[in-house]
């Protein structure tokens, strides 16, 4: 993974080389303390920790109980389902994977009607056995397999806690059953039990995910000047500072669209605390070109733009053509389209003095997308210590949990009673 943040100089808000070379020291001192937290296996730090500690043996353990099937389904949310995603969707494998990390009816029942129940996996995740989502998404899940007379128990993989209600089904019903790392939050979980169970199943190369998660923790220094992910951090932290409080992630990749929404819940939740944070938006290159590019270029300055791509593409040519103004594109490949328009659109954000940071892995392949998420989680725990944030709690989730619970019956929450005290002013078809 290489970070190029020459486009962050000079521009509004912007940096200067001496505001970099003051923030090192920081990064400096921001760095041991991490490493004092990697070293000690504390909360939080030791997800930095997993490209060693993660055993892929005991994950093909859990793996192999399941005859190659021809779809996995994550039942899970947030941390829980988006590390597998990134990976599913990313990389080609002969086994679907699909993901339920909602609790939308008409989607869950559009899925359950086009799964092959009786030749899936399903892999419910969920950390504490107590997310809601997860928890209604699974007893649906498990009744519809029921109903089709097929045996849930032999077609169910769990990753949870130490304790539970899926531990417990889990020890019930003598299901495999993975552990979530200790002291790993869900949204730096993806190098874990619970973001390489299904890459397993897909028949991924576990140990290249995390050898690229290594080659992001080796790479690891006390400079920002000779560590990528630390030269994200801080220019990312620095220009927050300075106003930039917008990150529109443009992956010029459709495999890294769904990377795109893990990065978010691991910038915002580690982030957004103490009136405090970056608000990661999601965009696609080449497509946002045609719609959020004009705000990013010609909107508030606010934000700042990071542009992410392979190097290497598939190869598609493009035919030869008499269309009127576009022979220029006969010849020429899709590739070197996406890839002009990259550069385009890096260079029309500076040329109007938007800051923007490029990110580049060589390919999409497990070893690169292991480095890669490693490095934005480096990222975002050096921009925590900068910014001097518990990086990872997320308690400003809670609220809202306790209000639905209530309404739902599910006990006494004073947020339950705060619903119904909303303020109203309907406006009406006349
Ligand atoms: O794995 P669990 O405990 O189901 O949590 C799922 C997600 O919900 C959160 O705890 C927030 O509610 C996230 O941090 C986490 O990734």
């Amino acid at each position: 993974m290489d970070v190029d943040i020459g486009n962050a100089l000079g521009t509004t808000p912007g940096l200067t080389e001496e505001t970099l070379e003051r923030l090192d020291d920081r990064v400096a001192s921001a760095h041991e303390r991490i490493a004092r937290g990697m070293d000690a296996d504390e909360f939080g730090y030791a997800s930095l920790t997993l490209p060693e500690t993660t055993d892929p043996e005991a994950i093909r353990e859990a793996t192999d109980a399941f005859e190659t099937p021809s779809a996995v389904l994550t039942v899970g949310i947030g941390g829980s389902a988006l590390g597998a995603g990134t990976l599913s969707d990313a990389l080609p494998s002969d086994v679907d994977a699909y993901v339920l990390d909602n609790v939308d009816p008409d989607d869950v029942k559009r899925l359950l009607g086009s799964l092959p129940l009786d030749d899936v996996v399903i892999n419910v995740v969920s950390r504490s056995g107590t997310t809601a989502e997860t928890l209604a998404n699974f007893l649906v899940v498990r009744d519809a397999m029921d109903r089709a007379g097929v045996d849930w128990t032999e077609r169910t993989l769990v990753t949870t806690g130490e304790e539970g209600n899926l531990r417990r089904l889990a020890d019930r019903h003598d299901l495999p059953a993975l552990d979530v790392p200790e002291g790993v939050p869900g949204r730096f979980s993806m190098l874990s039990t619970v973001g390489l169970a299904v890459a397993a199943l897909q028949g991924y190369d576990v140990e290249a995910v995390l050898a690229g998660g290594r080659d992001g923790m080796d790479a690891l220094s006390g400079s920002l000047f000779e560590s990528p992910a630390y030269a994200y951090g801080a220019t990312t932290y620095a220009l927050a500072e300075r106003g930039a409080l917008t990150n529109a992630v443009m992956p010029y990749a459709e495999s890294l669209e769904t990377f795109a929404e893990w990065f978010a819940q691991l910038w915002a939740e580690s982030l957004g605390k103490d009136g405090l944070g970056q608000t990661p938006a999601r965009a696609l290159g080449a497509t946002d070109q045609h719609s959020q590019l004009q705000l990013y270029r010609a909107g508030p300055r606010d934000k700042l733009v990071t542009v992410i791509r392979p190097t290497e593409r598939a190869e598609v040519p493009i035919p030869e053509t008499d269309l009127e103004g576009l022979s220029y594109l006969g010849g020429s490949s899709l590739g070197d389209l996406l890839d002009a328009e990259f550069d385009a659109t890096e260079a029309s954000l500076a040329e109007a003095g938007v800051p923007n940071v490029r990110i580049e892995v060589d390919r999409v392949d497990e070893r690169a997308l292991g480095e890669l998420c490693y490095g934005m989680e480096a990222a975002c725990v050096l921009y925590g210590e900068l910014a001097n944030v518990p990086t990872f709690t997320q308690p400003a989730v809670e609220w809202g949990k306790r209000a639905a619970r209530g309404l739902l019956g599910g006990g006494e929450f004073p947020e339950a009673d705060a619903v119904a005290e909303k303020r109203e002013l309907r406006i009406e078809r006349g």
